[in-house]
């Protein structure tokens, strides 16, 4: 059979489709994790490309704009799709979240100038509250039973209370900046969001095989992050006092070195907030030829 043209509006049997941001913040780790996964972008990925294939000729990415991904997905333009999961939730699109790729950390809240008397949500009745998550937000406040007058903007949303638009914001905080820097102050929390890649139901159980090698891809570059993996050359006599410095982390492996009977070669996984001190501590402890190398990806 010959192979599917990728022009096609809906992804044929044998290929799967995957939409991924093709800008904003999240797309830069994105695109690091595709190439890390080994699937590799075929041609870049250049901003103007809408679809691009990648080493596997049975999958191939398409570009889209992250609060898109979801009614792709859903509809079956893409079978598979990373996104926000603020903005799977926002599009409330019927996909199914497969893996959460633990980035683009960011929580939803409901924020209001610092001098203002509004304590819970439940002093905002009849506020006036603006937001690029109308759908969240209406259900959020409604939910609370709070009745609120919902603004919606495109961005730029901590400015809307100084001009008098609104009285409250449901904005994306990640490192807290931008509300100190607008004088805004968190009232509550409305969504907890992450990096996530989600399914279409239905090409999860038509194509599972091939998603599966997918997930399985990304999923050892997620384990990886962080770990790193160190090499030392033991003396015999000292490989209980190098044992206790590695306890509790997984391995280690210890093996003959050919050359000299005396040695042994240990080799562990350890995180990688741990190895400066890791180091200092295994040295004291008889070991010697350290290396610590990076891991791209952990398959279990
Ligand atoms: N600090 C953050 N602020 C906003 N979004 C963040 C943050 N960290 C991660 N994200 C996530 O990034 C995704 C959207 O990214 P981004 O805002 O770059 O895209 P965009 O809104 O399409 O671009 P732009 O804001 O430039 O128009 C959302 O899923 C959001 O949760
Ligand atoms: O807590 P911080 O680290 O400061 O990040 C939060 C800010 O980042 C996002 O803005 P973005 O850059 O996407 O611009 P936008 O508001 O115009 O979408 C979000 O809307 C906040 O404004
Ligand atoms: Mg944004």
């Amino acid at each position: 059979m010959s192979k599917p043209s990728p022009r096609q509006p809906v992804p044929g049997p044998g290929l799967v489709r995957l939409a991924i941001p093709n800008k904003g913040r999240i797309s830069g780790p994105i695109n690091e994790l595709i190439e890390k996964s080994g699937l590799h972008l075929a041609e870049g990925g250049s901003d103007r490309r809408l679809i691009t294939r990648t080493r596997d000729p049975n999958v191939e990415i398409l570009f889209a704009r992250p609060i898109d991904i979801p009614e792709y997905v859903a509809s079956g333009v893409a079978d598979l799709g990373i996104t926000g999961k603020d903005m799977v939730m926002e599009r409330g699109s019927a996909v199914e979240q497969v893996l959460d790729l633990q980035t683009g950390k960011a929580t939803l809240v409901v924020a209001v100038p610092e001098e203002s008397d509004v304590e819970t949500v439940a002093d905002l009745a009849g506020a006036k509250v603006a937001t690029e998550f109308p759908a969240i937000t209406r259900a959020f406040f409604a939910g609370h039973g709070v009745a609120v007058t919902i603004v919606t903007v495109g961005g730029a949303c901590e400015a809307t209370p100084h001009l008098g638009i609104a009285d409250a914001i449901v904005d994306l905080s990640s490192s807290g900046t931008t509300l100190r820097t607008n004088h805004l102050r968190v009232v509550d929390e409305v969504l907890a969001s992450t990096t996530i890649l989600v399914a279409n139901p239905a090409s999860l159980t038509a194509k599972r095989e091939k998603i599966d090698e997918i997930v399985l891809a990304l999923e050892s570059v997620i384990r990886a992050k962080g770990q790193c993996y160190l090499m030392m050359n033991v003396h015999r006599n000292a490989l209980a006092d190098v044992r206790e410095v590695l306890p509790g982390l997984s391995g280690p492996t210890v093996m003959d070195v050919a050359s000299d009977e005396n040695l042994v070669a240990v080799h562990a996984v350890v995180k990688e907030e741990r190895v400066y001190q890791l180091i200092n501590q295994l040295k004291r402890a008889g070991a010697k030829d350290i290396l610590v190398m990076p891991i791209e990806r952990i398959i279990r």
